[in-house]
């Protein structure tokens, strides 16, 4: 039987920098134009099936970016197993802002954490503020992965969870550890699906929390 693990990822970054859009276009293949600012945060989550036939779930927790939700980024942050931490590659404010939320990791969440920084709205690249060599110095220098991505077109999304699958630890004993629920974001995380009966989610399925 192919392994199948269970992680939880969180969403952060700036407002409006495409952080529900990417994962809209992760879970449901979908992007939409006129996208409501995110409230608390939402819930889903999507599968990946790697070259091995391992597939690993993610149960995504995507916040809010907006300044009057930071309070609540911890509860998300939380033991969670890996980050994507956004900007937008045609505001260079909002690279300051991940490099901040990154800071914040660094500090207060799990150090195993693996953490992905992603610059999103590549096909607006006419108007990009943020090089590519910048923020690829910068996610050397701290230990990232680094990507590009456009939610609108597709482009590299499903590389950067796939990439982010592939540095996980597929090899942790999974019986000590328990998944997490929708409403409960500080739940544990890393189960082994063969080991658990009832393991939680589908793929996209969807709440507001
Ligand atoms: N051109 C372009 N627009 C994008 C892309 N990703 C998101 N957008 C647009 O940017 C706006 C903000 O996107 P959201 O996904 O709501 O951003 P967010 O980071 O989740 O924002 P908050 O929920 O406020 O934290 C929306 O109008 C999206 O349609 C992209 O890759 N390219």
């Amino acid at each position: 039987m192919s392994k199948q693990f269970q992680f939880k990822l969180v969403l952060l970054g700036e407002s409006a920098v495409g952080k529900s859009s990417l994962v809209l276009r992760f879970v449901k293949d979908q992007f939409d134009d006129y996208r409501e600012s995110t409230i608390g945060a939402a819930f889903l989550t999507q599968t990946v099936t790697l070259e091995d036939q391992t597939t690993v779930k993610f149960e995504i927790w995507d916040t809010a970016g907006q300044e009057r939700y930071k309070s609540l980024a911890p509860m998300y942050y939380r033991n969670a197993n890996c980050a994507v931490v956004v900007y937008d590659i045609t505001q260079s404010t909002s690279l300051e802002k991940a490099k901040s939320w990154i800071r914040e990791l660094q500090r207060q969440a799990d150090p195993n954490i693996v953490i992905a920084l992603c610059g999103n709205k590549l096909d607006l690249s006419a108007r990009r503020q943020v090089s590519q060599e910048e923020a690829k110095k910068y996610a050397e220098e701290e230990g990232l992965m680094w990507g590009e991505t456009s939610a609108k077109t597709g482009e590299g999304v499903s590389d950067i969870f796939t990439s982010i699958a592939k540095k996980l630890p597929l090899t942790a004993p999974p019986s000590a550890r328990g998944g997490t629920r929708p409403g409960v974001p500080g739940g544990r995380t890393g189960v082994d699906l063969n080991k658990q009966a009832n393991a939680g989610q589908g793929q996209g399925d969807q709440c507001n929390c």
